[in-house]
């Protein structure tokens, strides 16, 4: 198969690199030495991003510039999917080191080359880049596991140091086999809060644990791991406490308290500190921060405390990014199986084939090339706990009949088993798919409907809430921790927001402040730092939007029903007190006795536009 390396354009290159500020931060002096090493063999040394396009390519040779014509560089684009087997590609593919050689590459070009490469990972378990060594085909197997050994050893080490950047304000516990001289040093790291409960683990960590993914660590505390209270392991004399495994086997861990919050009254401390916690998750929100002080969300709350620790299965439903996983965990933390796993499992991300065994789990020996030991599924995972089901429209019919089993029956059958296992779990399921019309197209089961419904629960789209300002409050801080300085953010900007129609929610939103915290550094936020797309949306009436207020389409219909007349009124009494305060909209939202918000959505609603705004 020929098929040449593609190569994005010069533009993407800078806006991908933008994007990984943090990562080549964090990787400068690594990479630094590695180029050393990459000089004296004659290697490329590569930097790829999650879909394994080069944001950072080095050659320093003549030899190895050669190779960069070939493809080894910068732009070059080494998915799978583009190009077939290759170093960079099948690393992000298998999330581990790769030593991909010769004609082991699908592509014929490519058999000139032995590329090895390694994954870096986010705190959130993810991939977030893939570094690569890549020279001329060697028949030499001490050269390629020394080049192996050297990219693994770096991938770890920068992921690593990512991990503590973004639990800096978390207690970190690092574990190993042996006791350690230099605990700094290890890779196996497990962040909690200070009560104990976990935030997140370091790839080492999870394999040191026996557990495959972070999500299985949901909810737990250390006392549920090692019987043992944070407390005990807190002083920072208690370098290399022995501890003693399930299995018997010792193990030694050192703790590292965070460092103490303060509030910076600078600028916003560096960018790529910002652009770190990009890629993580937000620590959980209690439900009062969830909800904020919209009043329908409010609504939400009571309704959930009311149910909070009734056996009676949730349904949220709402747009995309409106939160609904961060409403649902909120629930989880309040209620009594907090101490109990939350397991999260994206019915419509995982494929068909493999959400039997994810959900339902396997028996030992039940696939060729699965888990020797057989694998535990989500539901027996959630046990005790809550399991969240998100985007459950998506759920194939087959599994669905088996899920419903799960719930009126109370047990899990794992695939291949010869006994079913009792199961204590709370279901919440989430979707943004219409579901009764699922049920008339015969696509979703109707009385697995009624029964993941025991309670409906309906989140608000982010352009319906009144607490935008709130909310866009809450993710700066997220966004730039405990360091960051005051941020304010202009009236107009406010206003603005309040217009906006937000399809994406508070996802857009967040990824939106995240853009303006990581370019700018100015205390205030005006307009002219939002992006160009948000200022330039049709939904947005603030802007380039042409539209008479005269025209038909924007008219409410006729007085046919009481509403009607209500609507024609309000948006009468609207024009007047905007037309009396000159289209100051503080003003003309105190005469009307409503929040700007919610001044705001009516404009929209009622498409009433300013002087300017007309043709
Ligand atoms: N109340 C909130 N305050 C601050 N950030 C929030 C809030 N709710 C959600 N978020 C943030 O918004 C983003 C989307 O949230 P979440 O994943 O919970 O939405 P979702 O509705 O489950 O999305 P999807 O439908 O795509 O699965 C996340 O980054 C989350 O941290």
């Amino acid at each position: 198969m020929r098929r040449s390396v593609e190569r994005v354009t010069d533009q993407n290159i800078r806006e991908l690199r933008s994007q990984m500020e943090e990562v080549l931060f964090e990787s400068g002096s690594i990479t630094e030495h590695l180029r050393h090493v990459a000089r004296d063999a004659d290697y490329c040394l590569l930097l790829s991003d999650a879909t394994g396009i080069v944001v950072q390519g080095y050659a320093d040779t003549s030899a190895s510039r050669e190779m960069a014509e070939e493809g080894l560089a910068t732009g070059s684009r080494w998915s799978e999917s583009a190009i077939g087997t290759n170093g960079i590609g099948t690393c992000i593919v298998s999330r581990r080191p790769v030593t991909v050689a010769g004609h082991a590459h699908y592509n014929h070009t490519l058999k000139g080359f032995t590329c090895t490469a390694a994954p870096i990972f986010a705190p959130d378990g993810s991939v977030m880049a893939v570094l690569d060594f890549s020279g001329r085909s060697v028949a030499n197997s001490s050269e390629c596991s020394f080049a192996q050994h050297i990219v693994r050893q770096a991938a770890q080490s920068i992921s690593t140091a990512l991990f503590r950047k973004c639990h800096q304000n978390s207690c970190i516990v690092a574990l190993s086999r042996e006791p350690e001289a230099m605990p700094l040093a290890l890779n196996a790291l497990v962040a909690t809060d200070e009560t104990g409960r976990l935030l997140g683990a370091t790839q080492d960590a999870l394999s040191f644990l026996g557990v495959a993914e972070l999500a299985d660590l949901g909810g737990l505390h250390i006392q549920d791991l090692w019987r043992i209270a944070l407390d005990e392991l807190k002083p920072l004399s208690s370098h290399n406490v022995r501890l003693s495994g399930t299995d018997g086997s010792n193990f030694y861990v050192t703790t590292f308290l965070p460092k103490k919050k303060t509030r910076s009254s600078s600028a916003p401390s560096g960018k790529a500190q910002q652009k770190a916690r990009s890629n993580f998750k937000s620590e959980p929100l209690e439900l009062d921060r969830v909800a904020g002080s919209d009043p329908k969300m409010r609504r939400n709350v009571e309704l959930c405390r009311k149910l909070l620790d009734r056996d009676i299965p949730l349904l949220l439903l709402g747009e995309t990014g409106v939160g609904k996983d961060t409403f649902a965990r909120a629930i989880h933390l309040e209620s009594n199986r907090s101490q109990k796993p939350y397991v999260a499992v994206n019915c419509a991300a995982i494929p068909d084939t493999l959400l039997a065994s994810e959900l339902f789990g396997y028996a030992p020996g039940t696939f060729t090339g699965g888990l020797k030991a057989g694998r535990v599924g989500k539901i027996a995972a959630s046990n005790g706990g809550t399991l969240f089901l998100d985007e459950i429209g998506d759920m194939p019919i087959d599994l669905q009949a088996h899920l419903l089993r799960v719930l009126e029956e109370r047990e899990v059958s794992p695939l291949g088993a010869s006994a079913p296992i009792p199961v204590d779990v709370r279901i919440i399921s989430a979707t943004h798919r219409e579901l009764p019309q699922l049920v008339e197209a015969g696509r979703f089961r109707r009385d697995l409907y009624y029964r993941i419904k025991g309670a409906q629960v309906n989140i608000s789209p982010l352009r319906e809430r009144s607490d935008i300002a709130e909310l866009v409050q809450r993710v700066i801080e997220d966004e730039q921790g405990a360091e960051g300085a005051e941020i304010r953010i202009a009236p107009e900007v406010h206003d603005l927001f309040a217009s906006y129609r937000w399809p994406g929610n508070i996802r857009e939103l967040r990824n939106v402040m995240r853009w303006i915290l990581s370019v700018h550094s100015d205390p205030v936020i005006t307009l002219d730092h939002l992006p160009e797309e948000l200022l330039a949306r049709p939904e947005n009436p603030q802007r380039g939007r042409v539209h008479l207020a005269s025209d038909a389409a924007s008219e409410p219909p006729a007085d046919a029903t009481l509403e009607h007349a209500c609507e024609r009124i309000e948006r009468e009494k609207i024009i007047d007190a905007l037309t009396v305060t000159k289209w100051c909209i503080t003003a003309a939202a105190a005469d009307l006795g409503i929040s700007r918000a919610t001044l705001h959505r009516k404009i929209r609603k009622y498409e009433i536009l300013s002087p300017n705004q007309k043709v």
